[in-house]
């Protein structure tokens, strides 16, 4: 069984459907990834997996509970990240652990959670002067109080510095070997191919894709591209006909292909046959960037 089971999942808002059949499954011990567009129906679904927002159809099990009519018992299974308006700015970090290990019946020792978040030398620090990074922290040692076995975070690292990231980055990974499940919305792709096993790209309400960070860029764009300035004209049908092209894009007189490594190798014989110099040639690997721009027609 796996962990979380969406199926069939509706939800409108004045007779207009934003998330319009939405189905995924997420397997214990994955960092499962939810990406789409600005008004996708990211927060809708995974709110509706939380049990703070009830589907107008489908079936949600999140370890075997129905989020709204178990929404008791979900409480002791599943975490969720606090938007920042949710703390009181007089609060400090001691009494925000403390205030919500209370709420929970097998809560996490809060000290060594502190710990490991970095947060023992901020424990009587008020929330309002806590920077943005230490903030996300406390938000996730909050979401992991309860001791369970799957978290949801929403957007966790945005409007953070780099370096911060890359710290809360590290801190999911943990969470992650810790044993618990991460349910994660992100808009950032680096951090979904850096972070998670699998992702579901959600667009217009609907799942456009669902694979690993690896196999999307596959399906999509092809996961090499090649670029250059050809130093005379280029016959595009001879380049479309080679092995492996999934897209052609030209960009004033520099051409960009995306295939595989047979496509590059394709390429530099019929330039060479043709006595064409490829100026500035590049070969990069694609990115989720590519990939999620293909998929969600986001660049048209
Ligand atoms: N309570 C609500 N009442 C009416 N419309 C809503 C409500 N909540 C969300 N919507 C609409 O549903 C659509 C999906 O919103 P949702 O927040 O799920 O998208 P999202 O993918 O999380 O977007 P973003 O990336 O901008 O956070 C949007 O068009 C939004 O305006």
């Amino acid at each position: 069984m796996s962990i979380i089971e969406v199926h069939a999942l509706r939800k409108s808002y004045g007779g207009r459907a934003v998330v319009d059949g939405v189905s995924f499954a997420v397997e214990e011990g994955e960092i499962f990834g939810v990406l789409g567009p600005n008004g996708a129906g990211k927060t809708t679904t995974v709110e509706c997996v939380e049990g703070l927002r009830e589907p107008d159809a489908g079936r949600i099990r999140v370890a075997g509970l129905d989020p709204v009519a178990d929404h008791a018992a979900l409480t002791g299974v599943l975490g969720a990240q606090l938007q920042e308006s949710e703390l009181q700015p007089k609060l400090t970090v001691r009494e925000a652990l403390e205030l919500y290990a209370a709420c929970y019946p097998r809560p996490a020792a809060w000290r060594p959670l502190a710990e490991r978040l970095g947060l023992t030398d901020r424990l009587s620090t008020r929330f309002a002067r806590l920077s943005g990074g230490q903030k996300q922290r406390l938000f996730i040692a909050l979401a992991l109080i309860g001791n369970p076995r799957v978290v949801v975070l929403d957007e966790l690292t945005t409007g953070l510095d780099p370096r911060a990231r890359r710290d809360t980055w590290e801190l999911i990974e943990d969470v992650r070997a810790s044993g618990v499940t991460v349910l994660l919305v992100t808009h950032f792709m680096e951090e979904a191919q850096r972070l998670c096993d699998r992702i579901a790209v959600i667009d217009g309400g609907r799942i456009a894709a669902l694979d690993t960070p690896a196999g999307l860029i596959r399906r999509s764009t092809g996961a090499t591209l090649i670029s250059f300035t050809p130093s005379a004209p280029l016959d595009e049908n001879r380049l479309a006909e080679l092995p492996d092209v999934a897209s052609i894009a030209w960009k004033d007189d520099r051409i960009t292909l995306a295939g595989t490594d047979e496509t590059v190798s394709a390429v530099i014989t019929l330039l060479a046959r043709g006595h064409i110099t490829a100026h500035q040639l590049r070969v990069t690997d694609a990115t989720l960037d590519d990939a999620f721009l293909d998929l969600t027609g986001a660049d048209r």
